[in-house]
């Protein structure tokens, strides 16, 4: 009898916690007589045919490591019925029986497409942005939260002795998660995210307050679907006329060494996916609701909301 072959990619935005991740999928999948590939540069590398044999070994002294040793990418010709062709065609001649899709949405959308070219996919959770419904975490949030509390706490250092207003612009897409959790573990003084309406008249009125009160510096954080670091920091200085600075994280805030929690749960989804493969469950999504993990059907994924905490909003308002 052939061994069952699983395949794994990385595809999108990379994040902390992609390598912990591909580890548990390719270690329980070889404790359970798997035999197991990697898929360079997500879709990209599949319609290039760019696979590679996975043993234990492959996958060891990758835990700790942010980013994804597969590499990722994002890849317009997949989205064509041509590239996807090419993808299925691969897949086909080397006898892949199941394809696992570690990325945002849009590599859901590429899962999916697979599924309804007969292929039995899976998809974990692969960004940092935590946008993705039915789960609570995305695989990387947690460290991007805590590079961007580590960001804002030296921020804070030099805009006190600068008597300063620092406009942090963290990354989200359209999502404020990654602003309005690191702004609640930094104590900050207004946040923007895209999921509410704010006014910058009343937050500046209430940073002035806060200065003529004796306050040395003051932290506003703006998700990047709010607006800009730049156009905030400038509109507080006209209201102010006090002395800020923008700063915009970008790309640091994808990288950095895995939290524990990160490592964690990536495990528990690697080894899930394990398990659903032997009972030939597939054309899902894994998540983590309530610490436990859980599983949903693509469609159900893409026909759910991804609403903001509005409970964690209301929290981050009663503290300031
Ligand atoms: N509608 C779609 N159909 C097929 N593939 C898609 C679709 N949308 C996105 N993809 C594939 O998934 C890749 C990653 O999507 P992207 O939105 O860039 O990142 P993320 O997965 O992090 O949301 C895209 O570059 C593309 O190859
Ligand atoms: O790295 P790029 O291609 O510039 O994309 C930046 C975008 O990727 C992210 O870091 C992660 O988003 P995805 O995981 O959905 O790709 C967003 O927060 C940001 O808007």
């Amino acid at each position: 009898m052939t061994l069952k072959k699983i395949a794994v990619l990385t595809s999108g935005g990379d994040s902390q916690g992609m390598n912990s991740a591909i580890r548990a999928v390719v270690r329980t999948g070889l404790a359970n007589g798997y035999d197991m590939y990697g898929i360079k540069r997500g879709f990209k590398g599949l319609m290039a045919n760019d696979f590679i044999s996975l043993g234990s070994k492959e996958v060891s002294d990758i835990l700790y490591r942010g980013g994804t040793f597969l590499q990722s990418a994002r890849s317009e010709a997949f989205k064509t019925p041509e590239g996807q062709a090419k993808a299925i065609a691969h897949l086909k001649e080397r006898e892949i029986d199941y394809v696992v899709v570690i990325g945002g949405d849009g590599s859901y959308q590429g899962a999916r497409a697979l599924m309804h070219h007969g292929i039995k996919t899976y998809g974990l959770p692969g960004t940092i942005d935590n946008d993705i419904p039915l789960t609570d975490y995305t695989i990387g949030f947690d460290t991007t939260l805590n590079v961007v509390t580590d960001a804002i706490g030296n921020l804070r250092d030099t805009m006190s002795s600068h008597e300063r207003v620092s406009v942090i612009e963290a990354m989200g897409r359209n999502c404020g998660d990654i602003a309005l959790q690191a702004g609640i573990a930094s104590g900050v003084d207004a946040i923007l995210i895209p999921e509410v309406d704010s006014d910058i008249e009343a937050i500046a009125r209430s940073i002035k307050a806060g200065f003529d009160r004796g306050k040395s510096h003051s932290i506003i954080i703006v998700a990047e679907g709010a607006g800009t670091a730049e156009d905030v920091a400038k509109r507080i200085k006209d209201l102010t006329g006090l002395d800020t600075r923008p700063t915009v994280l970008g790309h640091i805030q994808r990288g950095g060494t895995p939290s524990a929690f990160d490592r964690v749960f990536t495990s528990r989804m690697g080894h899930k996916v394990i398990e659903l493969v032997k009972q030939d469950i597939h054309g899902v999504a894994l998540g983590i609701e309530n610490n436990q993990i859980t599983y949903h059907p693509f469609d159900d994924i893409f026909a759910a909301q991804n609403n903001i905490n509005d409970h964690l909003y209301q929290i981050f308002q009663d503290l300031i």
